[in-house]
């Protein structure tokens, strides 16, 4: 399945990998800015040189002091004889230096971060804005892959960042360490650096076992933030509290926390028994060296200068050593990280479009279903099986079936929010895949089933769907009027620019004060947001009253009639009374159609619509409504 394809290597990264993200992310601090990103690689070159430098001049000195008015002949002082004075000078120059640096290191870091947050944000949301079908969000691989983009967005690329340039300092640190150690005794440098290779291997394999940890355990951290999101959702906790729900949710929250804290025990145990040797030998490998110095000075091999450069230099490389396995590290798990990141970045397009995709013309003729297949997933069931329909241009189409049967698969097929599996639909004899997406989009306004309540401004809700227009404020009233919105909005507190909430809340002077709907109500913003695209050729009303009771519903079918005029129109409810109006009505069962025609004909024919229809009529009979006909039953 093409979902599955784009999970990407986010988990594993080769050397090439590796050496391409790190690319990516010093690319990304440049890109945040060019005099930040070069005032730090400078501060950074001279922190890590600094260390090193303080040592020999230290070093220079004891020895100037201690040769200073003796007649010692051996051992003789290196150095190049630079008075004491000059050299107190240099050091305490040295420590302002470090000093303003790190407080200037750590201001440009945090500007570094502000900056690239900033860039990865923006291109992880564009990139996910690019995606125009809704099949890769459905697909739980993908899901997961987002999330963790989502978290490395926000800190990944800083850590690389910083893992970089950090260990960059070390390694000058390291280096410049290294050069007075040699000097001194080659020896104990070899040493030195053999006790610090195992820990960095360690590390680096703990690093990639704690990634692939983490990959393994996102469906359950995926779950467990599924059923804590229930717990507080106050859509859900209706349900819950009636139901006595709330307990069996905690219970599989806990147990979901409960394998993630095991498996990550079990890494932190790993560490914990490999890691603590490791120190040991480190610490054995420093006194030895010590030991081995003191016992060689007192033969009158070296200077106390020596010793005193010898001690700084075991301890700043063995720092140095251990920040940059701790750099190492923690640079891998971020580029690890920083994968799933730029997985989602280049995620290819999930609807192909070719790259002659043709403008969309209004649509003049007719749109034509051939023979279309659909399934939601390669081993799902078929949800449209072999569907042909033909929607001539400025009709009325009502589509009718019991739950399940894919008439709103139908009309995402229609939007194309998916492909079909097989078959074709023609826009005018043109498929729609041959066709911009966005253009066809354009032409479109639609009611969804599960239509969205925005949190934002009335005004917002209404005028999103055509957003040149959302200052014009004839044209949101105009919206409102129409679907029978606009009496509840002048009574806001403050009419169209009241904050609408789906749960009440109040921010502080903000004048943010959230004001919540009832259902209907929000319905009706639903159906002013889909009027608010005018002049569009095609119009999908998938239940869109499902809200509002049988008079409001049937009135505003009136209207809606009056409004679309010209406009083709796809409507699906299953309050069958306010189709009978519809040019054609097609009965769907299990994503075949079933039977077609007008009203009329189709009770004439004593089918499964008239089946449903004369059930419903039955109903309302049944409640003692005051009754001419079926359908005038329906409509009251
Ligand atoms: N995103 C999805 N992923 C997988 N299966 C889906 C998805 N959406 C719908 N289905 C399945 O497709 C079938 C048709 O669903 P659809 O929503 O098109 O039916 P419908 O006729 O609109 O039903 P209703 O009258 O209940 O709204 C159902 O079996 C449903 O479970």
């Amino acid at each position: 399945m093409a979902v599955a394809q784009t999970a990407g290597s986010g988990g594993r990264a080769g050397l090439g990998e590796s050496v391409r993200r790190m690319g990516h992310a010093l690319a990304l601090a440049w890109r945040a800015g060019p005099f930040t990103a070069s005032l730090y690689l400078v501060t950074t070159v001279v922190l890590g040189l600094l260390p090193a430098g303080v040592a020999l001049l230290t070093k220079w000195l004891i020895d100037a002091l201690q040769f200073t008015g003796t007649a010692a002949p051996a051992p003789t002082p290196s150095g190049p004889g630079i008075s004491p004075m000059v050299l107190v000078v240099l050091i305490g120059l040295m420590g302002l230096v470090q000093a303003v640096g790190s407080y200037l290191s750590t201001y440009l870091t945090s500007r570094i971060k502000r900056g690239v947050t900033l860039v990865v944000q923006y291109r992880l949301y564009s990139a996910v804005n690019r995606l125009k079908g809704v099949r890769r969000f459905e697909d739980p691989a993908f899901r997961d892959r987002l999330r963790l983009a989502q978290q490395a967005a926000s800190t990944a690329p800083d850590a690389v960042i910083q893992a970089l340039f950090g260990a960059l300092q070390r390694l000058l640190t390291i280096t410049g360490f290294l050069g007075v150690l040699v000097a001194i005794s080659p020896v104990i440098t070899v040493i030195t650096i053999i006790a610090a290779l195992p820990a960095l291997f360690v590390h680096l394999s703990i690093s990639r076992q704690q990634a692939s940890m983490m990959w393994r355990m996102s469906p359950r951290t995926r779950r467990r933030l599924f059923y804590q999101t229930l717990m507080l959702d106050l859509a859900a906790i209706k349900e819950t509290r009636l139901f006595g729900a709330g307990g069996f949710l905690l219970g599989r929250m806990h147990d979901e926390t409960v394998s993630v804290n095991n498996a990550e025990e079990r890494l932190d145990r790993k560490v914990l028994l490999t890691q603590g040797p490791l120190s040991v030998l480190s610490a054995l490998v420093a006194s030895g060296g010590l030991v081995w110095m003191i016992a060689a000075t007192m033969r009158g091999e070296f200077t106390i200068g020596d010793v005193s450069a010898f001690i700084a230099a075991v301890a700043g490389v063995q720092g140095a050593m251990a920040m940059i396995v701790t750099d190492i590290t923690r640079g891998y798990q971020s580029l690890l990280m920083l994968g799933h990141y730029v997985d989602v970045v280049r995620v290819g397009p999930d609807l192909p479009v070719p790259a002659d995709a043709r403008p969309v013309a209004p649509l003049r003729g007719e749109i034509r279903l051939d023979d279309v297949w659909f399934r939601y997933t390669d081993d799902g069931p078929w949800v449209i099986r072999g569907l042909s329909l033909t929607i001539p241009a400025g009709s009325t189409l009502a589509v009718v079936g019991l739950n399940g049967a894919g008439k709103s698969t139908l009309v995402k097929l229609l939007c194309r929010m998916y492909d079909p599996t097989y078959g074709s639909i023609r826009w005018d004899g043109v498929d729609i895949r041959e066709l911009c997406v966005d253009g066809l989009r354009s032409r479109i306004s639609a009611v969804f089933q599960d239509y969205m309540s925005y949190d934002l401004s009335a005004r917002e809700n209404i005028g999103i769907s055509s957003l040149e227009h959302m200052d014009d404020s004839d044209r949101i009233d105009a919206a409102a009027r129409d679907a029978g919105a606009a009496d509840f909005a002048a009574a806001l507190p403050r009419g169209y620019d009241t904050m609408l909430s789906r749960m009440f809340h109040q921010d502080e002077g903000d004048g943010s004060d959230g004001v919540t709907l009832s259902g209907g109500q929000w319905q009706r913003l639903a159906i002013a947001r889909a009027l608010m695209r005018r002049g569009r050729d095609l119009l999908f009303l998938d239940e869109p009253m499902s809200g509002l009771d049988a008079a409001a519903e049937q009135d505003l079918h009136d209207r809606l009639r009056v409004l679309r005029a010209g406009a083709t129109t796809v409507l699906t409810s299953h309050r069958l009374g306010t189709l009978r109006y519809a040019d054609r009505i097609v009965v769907v069962q299990e994503g075949r159609i079933t039977e077609e025609g007008g009203h009329d004909a189709l009770m004439a024919a004593r089918g499964e619509y008239a089946r449903l229809f004369s059930l419903q009529a039955a109903d309302y009979a049944d409640a003692d409504t005051p009754v001419r006909d079926a359908s005038n039953a329906l409509a009251t």
